[in-house]
């Protein structure tokens, strides 16, 4: 099995996280623990917070409180050290299916015709991104999670628009990248192919008490 070129990190832990959004207390005291080669996934009702969460861990908005450390160094969660998917596919229309994730081989040093591979896309490599299907875009944004050869992918419902065996070679890709000591967090609301991963249950937001 190839080795990954990330040193995988024993643990990260996030403690006491509180996020607000408008007048919603949207993430209250919430924290988990998180070891190399674990997963750890999202769940609750629409609103809860789940892409909240998964944005705040990737640095895409700031804390209100608490704090995300990997435990060995105390080093907070560097983008250098994650891959984000979120909900939309981050695809420009106007480039091909390769010159979208061109840059992202580039900067990690990673080979786009084997993730291409991965995702069964190398016929399509030179297609415009606007040509692809629902489950074709999103096919391509996790080989761009694959080209990012980082420890920590998290995904924000990585299903979204995949059929059956597209489902079952993303149950691949998560068992390998797990197998070498990467962490997943995901969050769903269908089964994944994501075997005995923990859970974290968050709840339909609160308004933010009046101080
Ligand atoms: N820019 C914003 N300003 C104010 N509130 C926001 C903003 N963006 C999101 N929210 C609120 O934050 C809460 C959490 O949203 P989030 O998208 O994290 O939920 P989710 O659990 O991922 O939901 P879903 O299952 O529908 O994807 C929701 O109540 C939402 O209305």
């Amino acid at each position: 099995m190839p080795e990954f070129s990330f040193r995988p990190h024993a643990r990260l832990t996030a403690c006491n996280i509180v996020v607000i959004r408008g007048e919603r207390l949207v993430l209250d005291d919430v924290g988990f623990d998180l070891d190399d080669g674990e997963a750890l996934l999202l769940t609750g009702p629409n609103g809860a917070g789940k892409s909240t969460l998964l944005r705040t861990l990737a640095g895409l908005r700031r804390l209100d409180g608490g704090k995300i450390r990997w435990r060995e160094d105390e080093a907070p969660v560097s983008s250098s050290r994650l891959a984000y998917l979120g909900h939309q596919d981050a695809l420009k229309p106007g480039l091909t299916v390769a010159e979208n994730l061109t840059l992202t081989a580039r900067l990690n040093a990673t080979d786009l015709d084997t993730a291409l591979a991965q995702v069964d896309l190398l016929p399509l490599a030179e297609l415009p991104a606007r040509l692809l299907s629902a489950g074709q875009k999103r096919r391509a944004a996790i080989a761009r999670v694959l080209l990012a050869d980082a420890a920590l992918w998290l995904l924000d419902e990585p299903s979204l628009g995949l059929d059956a065996a597209a489902v079952e070679k993303l149950g691949g890709l998560l068992a390998t990248h797990r197998a070498r000591g990467g962490m997943v967090i995901a969050t769903t609301h269908v089964p994944l192919p994501l075997p005995a991963p923990r859970h974290l249950a968050l709840r339909a937001p609160d308004m933010v008490p009046e101080r």
